[in-house]
Parts: structure tokens; sequence; C-alpha cells
């Protein structure tokens, strides 16, 4: 009975499970917390993995491990693998400006055209977010730091090369050898400069729109890998010492793509994540191309395309609600649930954090129809979970604008655990809502693509194991069309 393990170091913490290669089964599992922030020093991430694989019991009887991660964060090394500065992460949003200009750049000035440019080059028009924008901002206001970048990757990539046992002379047993860097095509698609479709879909770097960011293209980039291709082994010290050969690692994928695989999403299939980012996927052959900026066309962890639509705002609008009514998530629920659909007029535009979409970084979060009948704990509570849940109904509509077929509805994440979110899921989205069993879909999809790594190398082809999927409980759908309504009529006033 082999074991393997998936592990997903997501913005608030690193989860890890450990499972069955053949059946899937989960054998133990640990976790542990990332600081809050949106840049970070990548030791952290180090520290939460050692932290949560103790926390599991410990990984030398896996056979093989793959990483998911939050996405696009920037991690630069310089030329002896040191972290040149803390990692912007995705959901930090000083790179705006930065990500305008580069898109009225490929436009050759017009923002239109380049926003289409972008979107037909890599499958998503340029926000903070994504990695790119990041580069052009570090080239600018740290022009020290960017001359010493020798290689860029994710933090999937980077904690996957330290688990390899690479890193600065003094703090790896093998030493900083940045081209032992790799990566996924899940992973590469949220970057900017990776076409997960080119060269005839096997996928290309397009290190010409790297260099409009940086103003150079002479750094080391993870090797892309296949689904099932291993990227190496972990180092023994860290993973697979009672293993023979050791435990292989898997090329790893971003947490979507994870998830997506940790689902088993299939055409139709619209996952709901409420997790620091909210996130609306669908899988689908081949990805968007969507101009508006509304819909990211990257890649999923299995060959084939994966459409978000991603907010900033999700699971850490209930925190501040939690925050501001001093009650635990249960209490939080209990209270919105006291309050009837549509809060009584009280709603949240929840751009606590600015937003990504729309793309609204500066914008702030805002509160309307403040009256003395919603002024309760009740009315405050709903607010902020229909607020959360209709930024991501608009996702969703922009999904169904692609084209996209809606047949089977999910909701993972955090706050999806929330009884109150479930329920008011079922009437902002007026449809019904799959809540699986409770689990971390990103480390099961790592922990399903280490398995498949396993399989594919001593069966080359090999499929991705077929483990199951339990949707717990199905709730019925119940529209209700005031909430979105209220929503729709205050949500453009930021
Ligand atoms: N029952 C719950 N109700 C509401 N929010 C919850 C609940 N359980 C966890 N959360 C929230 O979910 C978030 C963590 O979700 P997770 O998917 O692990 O985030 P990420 O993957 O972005 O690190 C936290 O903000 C936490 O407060
Ligand atoms: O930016 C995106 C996807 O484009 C986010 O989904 C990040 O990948 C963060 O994920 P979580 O930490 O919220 O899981």
């Amino acid at each position: 009975m082999p074991l393997v393990a998936g592990v997903d170091t997501s913005t608030q913490s690193c989860k890890i499970v450990v499972r069955d290669a053949e059946t899937g089964r989960l054998v133990r599992s640990g976790s542990a917390k990332h600081p809050d922030g949106t840049e970070i020093d990548p030791r952290h991430w180090w520290d939460a993995f050692d932290a949560a694989a103790r926390d599991a019991g410990g990984l030398d009887d896996v056979a093989a491990l793959a990483v998911g991660g939050q996405q696009h964060g920037l991690v630069a090394l310089d030329a002896q693998g040191r972290v040149v500065r803390d990692a912007l992460l995705w959901n930090d949003t000083r790179s705006a400006a930065a990500a305008a200009d580069l898109v009225r750049e490929l436009g050759d000035g017009d923002a239109d055209a380049g926003a289409q440019a972008w979107a037909d080059a890599v499958g998503s028009v340029l926000v903070a977010s994504l990695t790119v924008t990041k580069l052009r901002w570090l080239r600018d206001a740290e022009p020290e730091n960017a001359a010493r970048v020798a290689a860029v990757a994710l933090p999937h990539d980077w904690l996957t090369w330290r688990i390899a046992g690479y890193g600065p002379e003094g703090s790896s047993p093998l030493g900083p050898q940045l081209d032992a860097l790799v990566t996924d095509r899940s992973d590469a698609s949220g970057t900017g400069y990776y076409d997960a479709q080119g060269a005839d879909g096997a996928g290309e770097y397009r290190r010409d729109l790297l260099r409009l960011a940086l103003g150079r293209d002479d750094v080391v980039l993870p090797r892309v890998l296949g689904p099932a291709e291993a990227g190496g082994r972990a180092h023994p010290s860290v993973a697979g010492a009672d293993v023979d050969g050791g435990a292989l690692l898997g090329p790893g994928a971003g947490d979507n793509a994870g998830a997506s695989l940790g689902l088993g999403m299939q055409t139709g299939d619209i996952a709901i994540s409420l997790g620091t980012s909210g996130v609306v996927s669908a899988v689908a052959p081949t990805r968007t191309a969507d101009g508006s900026g509304a819909i990211n066309g990257f890649a999923d962890a299995t060959g084939n395309a994966l459409m978000l639509a991603v907010t900033l705002n999700a699971a850490r609008v209930l925190d501040a609600a939690r925050a501001v009514l001093d009650v635990d998530v249960d209490e939080l629920a209990r209270l919105a649930l006291e309050a009837p659909a549509g809060s009584d007029g009280l709603v949240l535009v929840p751009y606590l954090e600015g937003e990504r979409t729309p793309n609204r970084p500066d914008a702030t979060g805002t509160l309307h129809g403040i009256r003395l009948a919603t002024s309760t704990r009740a009315h405050l509570a709903r607010a902020h979970v229909e607020g959360m849940l209709c930024g991501l109904a608009d996702g969703l509509d922009a999904l169904r604008a692609q084209g996209v077929p809606v047949e089977r509805v999910m909701l993972i994440g955090g706050a999806a655990q929330s009884p109150a979110v479930q329920q008011v899921a079922t009437q902002v989205f007026g449809l019904p809502i799959g809540i699986p069993a409770p689990g971390e879909y990103v480390a099961d999809g790592a922990a399903r693509q280490a398995a498949w790594v396993l399989a594919a190398a001593s069966a080359p082809g090999a499929d991705a194991p077929s483990w199951s999927t339990t949707i717990a409980r199905t709730l019925d759908a119940d529209p209700r069309p005031v909430v979105r309504e209220q929503y729709a009529a205050v949500r453009d006033l930021v």
C-alpha cells in the first residue's frame, strides 16, 4: 500500500494530507498557519511546511509528494538562491498601476486593444495579482533588487525546490541549483508570461512579455513539467527516507487546479471556493480569451483549461464581520440566519481589500441601507454573507457569458463550512449547491497528482487514479432575486 502526500501552501496556512495511492483513503494529515499579509518571506512557508509535516506524523513513508500552492506570488531569487525580497502575493495590489501600464503598452497605447492582446496571448487581462505585473513594479520601485534577480519562481515552485533539497548554501543540502526549479502548466499559466496553449498546445514561456515587464529576460524560469511528470525526488531528510529510492516529486499545481483535480471536476462542474480568495472555476478543453478581464483563462492540472473568476474578498469578509461582532464562526452563522434574505435592504459591497474582479484595486467596502430597523447584529452578519456571495455570483454570470456550461455547483474552502454560507448560496446562486465532504481539496488534488506520478513512473501513460469525491449533501435551490438586485443597484457606486 504505497502512501502519497499532498501539500497546499495557501495564503493563510500549509495543509498536508497523506493518502493511500491506490484508493485515496486519508491516512493522516497536518497543518500550520502562515503569517498574515500580502508580502511574506518564503521561509515562513518552509517553516509551516516543516511544522505541518511534523503535525502529520512525518513524511518518511511517502513514495511521492506534490505541492499545490497559492498562485501568482513573486519569488525572486539571486544567483545564490537567496530570496531577493519578501514575496509579493496574489492579493498584493501595489502593482495595479504597473498592470495598467503593461496593458496599454501591449496595445500600443490603447488599453482596450491591450487587454484583448493579453487575453489572446496568455488567457488573462493583467491585474495586480499576476506575477508579471509584480516584476514591472520591482523594476520601477526597487531597481537594485530587480538587478539581483537571477530566477523567478512561484510559491509552489519554490517549496518544491526546497523539498528537493535545494536552496542557499548553508541552509540546504544540495545548494542553489536554479535550473532544478520546476513548475506545472496550471501555475505557469497564472504568471502572465506563459502561454499554456502555445507551441501547438505544448505550452511555452513568452519571454518577450517577461522582457516587456522586467526590461530583460535573462532569468531562470522553472522548467514546466507535464501533468504526471516527476520533477526529481524529495531530499531524504524531508520525505521518503523509508521508501526505496526516496519520494518522487510531482510538478505540483496552482491551488485552484489542485482543487479541480481533488474534486475530479468535469466539464459542466463549477467549483466555488471560499478561502482567502473567492474563486468560481470551471474546466474546459480550451481556454477563454476574455478581453473584459472578468475571466482568467488558465490551465488545469490535467492538460485542459481552467477558467476562473477570482475575488480578493471572500472568507476574510466573514472574518471582518466576526471581528466587528466579536463572535465565533458558529455565532456568526446563527446571527446571519436570523435576518431575512436581502437583510431588509442592508447591503455590503465587500471590497475590503480593494477588489480584483471587478478590477478596482483602490476601492473600499461600502454598506448601504442602514436604517434603525437594519441596525442589528443579525442584519450586519447577513449583509456580510450576502455581499461576499454576490461578488461570486457576478463571477458565475461572467463564466456563463463566456459560454461555460453550468450543470453542478460545489462549495469548497474554509468559509464553505458555514451553514449560513451554504443556505444563502442556494438563494444567491439560485441553484442546487453540492457540499463535498469536508476536506482540503487543494492538498487532496496534490496527493492525487503524486499518486499519478507514482503510477506513471512504472507505467508511462497511466491515467490519474480514480479517487472518488463524496458530495455529502446537496441543498435545493432557493432563488431570492432580491438579494442580487439590491447588490447590483449599489455595487458600482464605489
Ligand atoms: N465555519 C466557518 N465559517 C466561516 N469562515 C470560516 C469557517 N471555517 C474557516 N473559515 C475561514 O476560512 C478561511 C480559511 O480558509 P482556507 O480555504 O483554508 O483559506 P486559504 O486556502 O486561502 O488559506 C479563514 O479566513 C477562516 O476564518
Ligand atoms: O489568485 C488566485 C487565483 O488566480 C487565488 O485563488 C490564489 O491562488 C489564492 O488562493 P487561496 O489562498 O485563497 O486558496
